[in-house]
Formats: C-alpha cells, sequence, structure tokens
C-alpha cells in the first residue's frame, strides 16, 4: 500500500468519456496534492488562490506541490464575488502567460467557488484550453462549484454570464480545510447541500433536517453530507453535461436568487451566493404551492429547515432592501436558462419532487413577485 492509499478517501467519479474525473473527498488532501496532481504529468503548477486561503492553506499546498518535483507559480487575487469580472480573470491570464505556463500543465485553483469559477474559466481560455485541477476550501465548491465544469465571471447584467463549460481532471475537497471557513460560509455552503434533498431525494431532506447539528459540528457526517451532494451532482452532470435538459434541475432556486444576488451587485456584505440560493429555493417551494403544485406543508418545510441553520427564506431579509418586482424580473429575463424570450422555472411538486417548467405564466410570475416583496 502506497502513502497515498493510506488514508481512506471518498471517491467520486464523474463519467463523461475521455473527460471524465475523480472527485476525493477526505482529510488532508491538500497536503497530499502534489503526489496526485503529479500524477497527471504536468510539469508547472500554477496555483489560483485569495488572500484569505493564501494565508491559511498556501503554504502546505507550496510546500506539498514541490516536495513532488513540481514547479509552482502562484496568483493571489481578492477574495470575494467581485473577482469574478473582466479585471481580475484579465490579472490571472496575465499572471500566468507571464509565468510562462504551458499546455501540457496545470492549473490549480485553490478556494470557495470564487476562486474554482475564475481560475476554472481562465484555464479554459489560456492558449485555448489548459487542465484545472480543483481544490474547493468550502462547503459550497466541496459540494457544488468544483464539480461539473461551469466556470464564468459575473457581468453588471447578470451573474455567471461569461463562460464555458471546462471539466477538472481532478477535484481534491479536503475536509480539514473547512475547519478554518467562517460560519457564514459554511451556511451559505448548506445551502446547496439542501438543494440536492429538494430537487430529487426526499430521504436525504430528511436526514438533513435530523442531522444538521452534527453537519455543522464536523466529523462523519459532514463527510456523508458532502459525498452525498458530489454523488448527485455527478450524476445529473453525467446525464446532461451542458445544460440541455434535467442539469437545468441544478439551478433550484437560481432564477430568483442571482437576480437577488444581481440587485445588491454582488457586494459580498449584504448577500453571499448560498444566502440567494436560501431564499431563491424557499420562493420557488412558495411559487409552487401558490400555482396549486406543491402541498403548502412542504414550501413551510423547506422555509423551517432553513432558518433552523440560520439561513434567509424571504427577499425582504436582504439588508437594506432589494429593488420592486421589475427590477427583479428584469434581472430574471437575463438568465441562462430562457428560451425564446420566455423565462424557464425550476419548480416542485413538492420535496424531492423538482422539474424544469417552461410554460409558467410570466403574470403569474409578476403577480408572485409583488407579493414576495409587497
Ligand atoms: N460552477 C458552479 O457549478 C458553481 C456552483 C455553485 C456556486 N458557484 C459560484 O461559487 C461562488 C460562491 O462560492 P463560495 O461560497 O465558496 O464563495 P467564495 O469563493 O467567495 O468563498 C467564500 C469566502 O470564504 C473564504 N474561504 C474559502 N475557503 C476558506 C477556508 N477554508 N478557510 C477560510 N476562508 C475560506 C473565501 O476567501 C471567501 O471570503 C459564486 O460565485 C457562485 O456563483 C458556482
Ligand atoms: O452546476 C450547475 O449546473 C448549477 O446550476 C450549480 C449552481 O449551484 C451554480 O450556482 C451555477 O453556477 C449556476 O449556473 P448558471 O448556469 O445559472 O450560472
Ligand atoms: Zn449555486
Amino acid at each position: 500500500m502506497t502513502a497515498l492509499e493510506a488514508v481512506e478517501h471518498e471517491r467520486v467519479r464523474v463519467a463523461l468519456g475521455e473527460r471524465s474525473y475523480d472527485i476525493l473527498i477526505g482529510p488532508d488532501l491538500l497536503g497530499t496534492a502534489g503526489e496526485r496532481i503529479a500524477a497527471l504529468g504536468a510539469r508547472t503548477v500554477a496555483v489560483v488562490t485569495d488572500e484569505n486561503v493564501a494565508a491559511l492553506h498556501l503554504p502546505v499546498v507550496v510546500a506539498a506541490l514541490r516536495a513532488a518535483g513540481l514547479k509552482v507559480e502562484t496568483v493571489t487575487v481578492p477574495p470575494g464575488e467581485t473577482s469574478k469580472s473582466f479585471e481580475t480573470l484579465g490579472f490571472v491570464v496575465d499572471s500566468l502567460l507571464a509565468a510562462r505556463v504551458e499546455r501540457g500543465d496545470v492549473v490549480l485553483a485553490l478556494g470557495g467557488g470564487v476562486i474554482g469559477d475564475l481560475a476554472g474559466f481562465a484555464a479554459a481560455i489560456l492558449r485555448r484550453g489548459v487542465r484545472c485541477v480543483q481544490a474547493p476550501t468550502s462547503l459550497l465548491a466541496q459540494v457544488d462549484s468544483s464539480v461539473g465544469g461551469k466556470t464564468g465571471i459575473n457581468s453588471p447584467r447578470g451573474k455567471n454570464l461569461i463562460g464555458a463549460f471546462h471539466q477538472p481532471s481532478l477535484v481534491l475537497a479536503d475536509t480539514d480545510a473547512l475547519d478554518t471557513l467562517p460560519p457564514r460560509e459554511f451556511r451559505a455552503g448548506y445551502a446547496e447541500v439542501v438543494k440536492y434533498g429538494l430537487i430529487d431525494d426526499a430521504a436525504f431532506f430528511g436526514w438533513l433536517e435530523a442531522s444538521h447539528g452534527e453537519i455543522f459540528a464536523g466529523g462523519p457526517a459532514r463527510a456523508r453530507a458532502i459525498a452525498t451532494s458530489c454523488r448527485a451532482k455527478a450524476a445529473v452532470v453525467a446525464g446532461d453535461e451542458h445544460e440541455h435538459g434535467d442539469r437545468a434541475l441544478l439551478n433550484l432556486g437560481h432564477t430568483f436568487g442571482h437576480a437577488l444576488e444581481a440587485e445588491v451587485a454582488y457586494d459580498g456584505r449584504r448577500l453571499i451566493h448560498g444566502e440567494g440560493v436560501a431564499i431563491g429555493m424557499a420562493m420557488a417551494f412558495r411559487f409552487s404551492a401558490e400555482l396549486g403544485l406543491a402541498p403548502a406543508e412542504d414550501a413551510a418545510r423547506v422555509e423551517r429547515h432553513l432558518a433552523a441553520v440560520g439561513l434567509p427564506t424571504h427577499p425582504g431579509a436582504v439588508p437594506g432592501g432589494v429593488g420592486g418586482p421589475g427590477a427583479l424580473f428584469a434581472h430574471m429575463q437575463q438568465d441562462k436558462k430562457v428560451e425564446r424570450g420566455r423565462l424557464t422555472f425550476i419548480l416542485a411538486r413538492g420535496i424531492g419532487k423538482s422539474f424544469v417548467a417552461r410554460d409558467v405564466d410570466p403574470a403569474a410570475a409578476m403577480a408572485f413577485l409583488e407579493r414576495e416583496l409587497g
């Protein structure tokens, strides 16, 4: 048995033919990243990270990469959603070119979802594509953004409107890294965990209701929640990599949530992505109940669970408030799921029974927003 095999890690395969890759979940994956990335055959690894993560985790990663004989370059950007911009993308790409990162090298995204999306996009366009390894350090990134290959940046006109599909070559989800994550960020990531239960796994949602205390405390329940989430996402992505169909289910809560994020101009203080998703999922269930699709009790149960862990469930909870229904609707019209000018919603017939709805009456959606923001 090699040293790498000595520690048990959960391994989830994302089955995408020649673009297939593994997600490894467990302890000390940052400290052993060198050997795992060297096995991909790279000579240089360019680590892209943010200032917060650099201060806490970069030295371990750099040491691990060097110990495996790899040349290391580092690019550090400011933390937060505002780094998903053309300006920061330009800085990252220019730094990678200045360091002469080659096509056979690897970009290592070390950080939360912002870094994963930004560095993944930089890797997608650098020399028309270099490989990317995702080393997610936030809960949100470990359960969602590091998997599936959606990369990109924001536009003032909307969330993630500029980007590319670029699957990683490997995902290293080091559960020890979560020990330094601020509580607000952990909570926000938990919203995306809840999402998998609400989409199609009512039993998982029930387990989360019973186990959220243990998940927040750490230990086996946390690792189980991460692995279950990754398995769920891997299956959806394997079935619909480019979101022509069921992958849109992963957008539950995002049509509303992204509009709220755009309303606060991605400022990262009033609202962060997972909080927007929490409000958006509660809204999607309330809307489904109003349309007579889902039992009102299910909508109330979703709200209760999100509130139990301290997540917001109403647009009115955004500090400073957001614009009116018209402003929110205008953001929603920039959603990538819009088809022939019509909005696509992810609605539900109940917990674990979400579906893609392409025929919602815009007037009904507007009336719902008026009640929500009234
Ligand atoms: N590509 C996808 O499929 C996908 C999926 C979900 C979300 N996203 C995107 O992900 C982004 C949100 O990701 P996020 O919630 O991770 O935000 P983030 O990347 O901003 O990280 C949250 C904060 O936690 C800090 N941080 C990260 N790891 C840490 C650690 N281990 N210890 C201490 N601090 C740490 C970061 O510096 C940052 O301040 C959004 O831009 C969202 O659109 C993308
Ligand atoms: O992977 C997906 O597909 C998702 O929709 C996951 C979402 O949690 C994530 O926030 C994603 O970035 C949203 O995608 P977008 O296409 O609506 O920008
Ligand atoms: Zn999301």
